[in-house]
């Protein structure tokens, strides 16, 4: 996509700041002139992992990528390794209650702005999409990623319960039995694997070529009427969507017991050890 092309904006300075992070871009948005179809770009090191500021930014930046009338959502990652690491594990230890409160809340809307985008919606995956990371993957609408990463929900291994929308979002790509094994075995897929599954659509051997075939299927929507389509789409992912629509309280009341448990903060603080210590050898 050439610079000439593009308009680039911004979002979650001000948020990303606050936070002390490293960039003070959590997202990037380009908007290609020719196609009119928007590339998100999540921009958080050193994994994209997904904190209160990072879901901020990417909900408004969807919001934002709508409201200028694009043609379509790519999600990428501009970490040539890692699309996303899932959510920031630090958010959930120990936590504060009223930023914990403002953090699930925040995965919810972002969520739900994604999952039920007037957009047309596609993710090219550039790196290892785990947990979250696969979650927001699953709720675009087509998946392209590249050879030699890894993707999946691997909750289960480490001792958290799947949330029901965090299950919906894989019974949107996969069939049944195959997302009850997943999630119960906390499968983590190599590209190849998840191409035999249908769990993305198709491989690519660069970001660019990601990016084009992202493009390509947005196009595929050329002939369809916007509006006709957006509420079609809403029709169908309704019922998947529906918890966090009718009942956000009560979902968020469940998530924020189990989250705040002896049981849950002790194999947290178990993982979180095992993840720091690889890099310590
Ligand atoms: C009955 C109904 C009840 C309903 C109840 C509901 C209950 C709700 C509960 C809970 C939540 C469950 C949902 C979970 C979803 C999630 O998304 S949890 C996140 C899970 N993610 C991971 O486990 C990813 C872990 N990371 C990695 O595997 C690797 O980092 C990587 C493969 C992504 C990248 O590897 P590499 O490039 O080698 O980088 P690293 O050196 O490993 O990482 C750099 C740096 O970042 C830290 N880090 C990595 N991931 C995270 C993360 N997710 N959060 C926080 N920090 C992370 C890592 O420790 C390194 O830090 P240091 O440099 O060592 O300080």
């Amino acid at each position: 996509m050439l610079r000439s092309q593009t308009k680039l904006f911004a979002l979650g300075k001000r948020q990303l700041c606050r936070s002390m992070s490293k960039s003070c871009d959590l997202t990037l948005v380009e908007v290609d002139d020719k196609t009119g179809i928007a590339t998100l770009t999540m921009n958080k090191p050193p994994v994209n992992s997904c904190n209160l500021e990072m879901m901020r930014a990417l909900k408004d930046s969807m919001k934002q990528i709508e409201g200028n009338k694009s043609r379509g959502i790519i999600l990428t990652s501009s970490n040539n390794k890692v699309f996303s690491s899932g959510l920031d594990l630090n958010e959930l230890r120990n936590p504060e209650q009223e930023r914990l409160v403002a953090f699930w809340k925040e995965l919810q809307e972002m969520w739900l702005t994604l999952y039920l985008s007037n957009l047309p919606t596609a993710a090219a995956i550039n790196g290892h999409a785990l947990a979250v990371g696969c979650v927001m993957a699953s709720a675009c609408e087509y998946r392209v990623m590249l050879p030699g990463f890894t993707i999946g929900i691997h909750a289960t291994k480490f001792g958290y319960v799947v949330p029901p929308f965090i299950v919906n979002s894989y019974l949107s790509v996969l069939p049944r039995p195959v997302v009850e094994r997943a999630l119960l075995q906390g499968k983590i897929f190599s590209t190849d694997e998840a191409q035999q599954i249908n769990l993305i659509d198709e491989v690519a051997n660069s970001k660019e070529e990601a990016l084009s075939k992202c493009a390509s299927f947005i196009g595929s929507f050329a002939e369809a009427n916007p509006v006709a389509r957006a509420l079609t789409k809403r029709q169908l992912r309704a019922e998947f969507a529906r918890t966090l629509l009718d009942e956000p309280e009560a979902e968020l009341k469940e998530s924020l017991e189990y989250i705040t448990s002896p049981l849950f903060q002790d194999s947290l603080d178990a993982y979180l050890a095992k993840l720091k210590s690889k890099n310590k050898k």
